[in-house]
């Protein structure tokens, strides 16, 4: 039997648990991993994995040396805002000298000025722009990607980044899952006139369905810009229209957006800040994944954290993911994530590896093909600059990644400096 690609002197293998629901409580403790592996692939799927020592006696077309270091599954960004145009640098002065986020916006700032810069940008440019941004993602190592729209707030503009997204998942070696999310904002020409927007949002379900330019819908719960009842009413229709649905709740002010989520079966709640305990209860007794985003809180310069720790503890199932848009949280670094989910929210190493893979997976409906290495799963999988998993999230702010592989492909790989001697020393 000859594979096609053996990964050898693999010294720590990380094998987070395949589960056909998303990992909760105590579970997301348990992370299997395998000292001095080796992974077998054929056909760009998992078809062995095993100990090194066995795996040392296969044939294989193509050999890697892992040289001992930590090979882990690609890692999944179940939240993140890809597709928009223009930057928003100039908020920063604002934010220093103490503006709420929601004032920026109220003054016509934040996401409503990212808004005339996708409406004003063409599908081309947009597109360049979001696959920059992409392939810096696959850098850090992530092969599951989700992507919503949210910076049109109108129907050509909204449809306009749901192509580009579509474009993206074609032309790239990444799963991208795409998610509309047209109530983001109230758009200028729809203040105090909210449900007559929404009403528009939710005729463009229709749409986005025929086209098939999305899985999820999300929307905006938030003091000033959509209420529960408005937030219960959008995602009712989505999930008419057969959509899987989202929500960003409880990130300023605790609505019960996350009681919602849990109560409409919600694929996701996303953010938590300010959830009550009523909801993380909730999140408790379903399976509506928390995704939280401990990259945004420290953006906005934010004290108080969503309570992951407790979270957790309550049985909760708990994923992590970058947030990346242009105003509250500017990275594509899912690493620099793994570290605050471990200093802000006190997750430990076992419980981020699994928010930033099986539990990630199922936030985003790919439970079932993304975020293992089982026999049978796709080769999507990373080889890391690091001697073990703990050390991720250790080392933060860096990229750790040597090579990325999608599908049995290497994808991404990190090229040596010139006329530097890098010898490894962790
Ligand atoms: N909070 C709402 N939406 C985005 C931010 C978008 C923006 O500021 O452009 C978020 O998830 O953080
Ligand atoms: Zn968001």
């Amino acid at each position: 039997m000859t594979y096609e690609t053996l990964i050898h002197n693999i010294g720590q293998l990380v094998l987070p648990k395949q589960s056909s629901l998303p990992l909760k409580g105590d579970d997301m403790k348990n992370l299997r991993v395998i000292d001095n592996a080796a992974v077998a692939i054929s056909n760009g799927k998992i078809a062995w994995v095993g100990s090194n020592d066995e795996g040392e006696a296969f044939q294989a077309t193509e050999k890697i040396d892992a040289k001992g270091r930590l090979v882990s599954p690609g890692l999944v960004d179940p939240h993140t805002h890809l597709v928009h145009g223009g930057s928003r640098e100039k908020e920063m002065a604002l934010k220093q000298a103490g503006v709420p986020y929601l004032d920026i916006l109220k003054q016509g700032g934040g996401i409503l000025s990212t808004v005339e810069a996708t409406r004003s940008t063409s599908e081309e440019d947009l597109y360049e722009k979001a696959a920059f941004h992409l392939e810096r993602i696959m850098s850090y190592g992530v092969t599951t990607v989700e992507a919503k729209s949210g910076y049109g707030l109108d129907a050509e503009t909204e449809l306009k980044q749901l192509r580009v997204a579509k474009k993206l998942a074609n032309a790239y070696p990444i799963n991208l899952v795409s998610t509309f999310l047209g109530p983001h904002a109230i758009p200028k020409s729809h203040k105090g006139n909210e449900e007559a927007f929404l009403s528009e949002m939710i005729d463009l379900l229709e749409t986005v369905k025929k086209e098939d330019l999305a899985e999820f819908t999300d929307i905006f719960c938030e003091t000033g810009v959509f209420t529960i009842e408005q937030s219960r009413r959008f995602m009712e229709a989505s999930k008419d229209h057969g959509f899987g649905v989202k929500i960003h709740a409880d990130e300023i002010d605790p609505l019960g957006g996350t009681e919602l989520a849990t109560s409409m079966g919600a694929a996701s709640a996303d953010h938590l800040v300010a959830a009550s305990d009523d909801g993380i209860k909730g999140l408790a007794e379903t399976d509506t994944v928390a995704v939280l985003l401990p990259g945004t809180t420290f953006y906005l310069g934010k004290d108080s954290y969503a309570r992951g720790r407790e979270m957790i503890d309550s049985g909760a199932s708990v994923a992590l993911a970058t947030d990346f848009n242009p105003g509250s949280c500017v990275t594509e670094n899912l690493q620099l994530i793994m570290s605050l989910a471990a200093l802000k929210l006190k997750m430990t190493p076992e419980e981020i590896w699994n928010a930033v893979t099986v539990n990630a997976a199922h936030a985003i409906g790919r439970g079932d093909q993304a975020g293992t290495l089982d026999v049978g799963s796709s080769a999507d999988l990373v080889i890391w600059d690091a001697p073990n998993y703990m050390y991720i999230p250790y080392h933060y702010g860096v990229n750790h990644t040597s090579l990325v592989m999608k599908n049995g492909k290497t994808v991404w790989e990190r090229m040596e400096s010139h006329g530097l001697h890098l010898s490894r020393s962790y």
